[in-house]
């Protein structure tokens, strides 16, 4: 029976690859450059789906894919009913507002700038605090420089981005880290395999 693992291109791909490989699922094709998306391993029955970091939940949760990585940050965006299942360590960052330096909040309504909406319209709801959204897919920090938000919410991994764009923290929210994430439905028929992918995976970390 094949384990189908979707992985996500960018930052966390290549290091979920090394440790699916350390633990018995290395897949030549993929070690390959190419333009591929999708590369098996008929010897350790391991099919590997190459995705965009913010999809990956939508295989999983579909069941295209039984296992696959993704940040706690495309969890929380994605609202995906997977189970969230193993820590993976890195891709650590976290959510964070920020806004320019010395920046005063005030009353009136916010706008903020986000790659993430639903994470955001849920944290403004949960404060009680009334925001209109700026939905924006990159280089977050651009808004508020130019007027077009108040603030952002967004990832900060070391605070260069922000400290460069003479921006600070107002506010430290969620950490984020790489997840392992499984599909409901199929971690009751492939139990066994999946099980032992996790367990293998938690030994090597
Ligand atoms: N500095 C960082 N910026 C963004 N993501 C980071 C950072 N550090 C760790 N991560 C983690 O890496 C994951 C993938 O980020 P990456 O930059 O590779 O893709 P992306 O451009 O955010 O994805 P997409 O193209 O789907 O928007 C993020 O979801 C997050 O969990
Ligand atoms: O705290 P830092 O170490 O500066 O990292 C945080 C920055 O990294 C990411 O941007 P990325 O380079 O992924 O581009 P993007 O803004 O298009 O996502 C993220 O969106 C922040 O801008």
């Amino acid at each position: 029976m094949y384990i189908n693992i979707a992985l996500p291109k960018g930052r966390l791909g290549k290091k979920s690859y090394e440790l699916l490989k350390k633990i018995g699922y290395s897949c030549k094709e993929l070690e390959e450059e190419n333009r591929k998306l999708v590369f098996t391993s008929e010897e350790n029955k391991v099919r590997y789906f190459w995705v965009k970091p913010s999809d990956v939940p939508v295989y999983v949760e579909k069941g295209i894919a039984d296992i696959g990585v993704a940040g706690v940050d495309v969890l929380l965006e994605s609202e995906a009913d997977v189970y969230d299942m193993l820590d993976l360590g890195f891709g650590k960052c976290y959510f964070a507002i920020a806004a320019p330096k010395g920046w005063k909040s005030t009353n009136r309504t916010l706008k903020i700038a986000t790659k993430y909406i639903n994470y955001s319209r849920k944290h403004f709801e949960k404060i009680e605090r009334k925001v209109e959204l700026i939905k924006l897919n990159g280089s977050v920090e651009l808004a508020p420089i130019v007027g077009l938000s108040d603030a952002i919410v967004d990832i900060v991994e070391t605070g260069a981005t922000l400290k460069e764009n003479n921006l600070e923290i107002v506010e430290k929210l969620e950490d984020i880290s790489a997840r392992v994430i499984v599909n409901k439905v199929n971690y009751k028929f492939k139990n066994e395999t999946i099980e032992k992918v996790l367990g293998d995976m938690k030994g090597e970390l």
